[in-house]
């Protein structure tokens, strides 16, 4: 597939939100994802207000499902929603639930393998359960724990070769990309880019970050698309 640059919007306003959503697509950005923070604060108001200002675009509903997963991937499908996450961690149950609402609402499933024992093997288990892409995710908290007590910040491209070499689904790598390392994710065979906190966020603050970020973004982009197919 030819990448697509996903732009997280781990936001706590609409406001807020389209506005960046507004600039992201302007320079380029193909996916909008309602981060979590987001919909934790304006819940389904924050995705119908996405669709209704984007109607084209594809929204990710970052829900990190547990449990209740039909039911969640519903809602969101109806507010509209086009792809929803739910977690490694989950119940077999829980997986298979959204994938089947997934299914009955044409809405793609992203199983997330973040904090899963082996990343690696969470992802194949989301596969095997019929997610339709990876994302592979290094916890937001978790990074900063260990590079607050001295350690190196681990990165998802530490293991995304050895996670897109264990599926045949398109894989994203999430959490704490730089610029640098997000272009560099279909190199290693991921189609999907993430631009997280670090990019466009200000992750101590929740707010859109300072500087240029029309400007950021579209070189992202350019050098994004410029990749042909990723082969998946
Ligand atoms: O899902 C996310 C995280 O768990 C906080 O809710 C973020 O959207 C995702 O990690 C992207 O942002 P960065 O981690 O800052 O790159």
């Amino acid at each position: 597939m030819k990448p697509i640059v996903q732009i997280s919007l781990d936001l706590t306003t609409i406001a807020e939100a389209l506005e960046t959503a507004e600039l992201a697509i302007r320079a380029g950005v193909d996916w909008i994802e309602a981060g979590t923070p987001l919909i934790l604060a304006e819940g389904l108001h924050g995705i119908r207000a996405l669709r209704e200002r984007f109607p084209d675009v594809p929204i990710v509903a970052d829900l990190k499902t547990m449990d209740g997963g039909y039911l969640e991937a519903e809602m969101m499908a109806g507010a509209g929603a086009t792809h929803v996450v739910v977690m490694a961690q989950a119940h077999d149950e829980t997986i298979e639930c959204v994938v089947k609402a997934g299914r009955d609402y044409g809405v793609g499933v992203m199983g997330d393998n973040m904090a899963y024992d082996t990343m690696v093997d969470g992802a194949r288990r989301l596969e095997d359960l019929g997610c339709d892409y990876i994302v592979h995710h290094i916890g937001y908290d978790h990074r900063r724990g260990i590079a607050a007590a001295g350690g190196r910040m681990p990165s998802p491209l530490d293991d995304l070769r050895a996670v897109v070499d264990a599926v045949k689904i398109p894989v994203q790598a999430v959490g704490g990309l730089s610029i640098e390392e997000a272009i560099q994710c279909p190199a290693y065979g991921a189609p999907l880019v993430v631009l997280g906190a670090p990019l466009t966020i200000d992750a101590d603050a929740f707010k859109t970050a300072d500087g240029d970020l029309e400007s950021s973004l579209r070189l992202i982009c350019e050098k994004v698309h410029a990749y042909d197919e990723v082969q998946r």
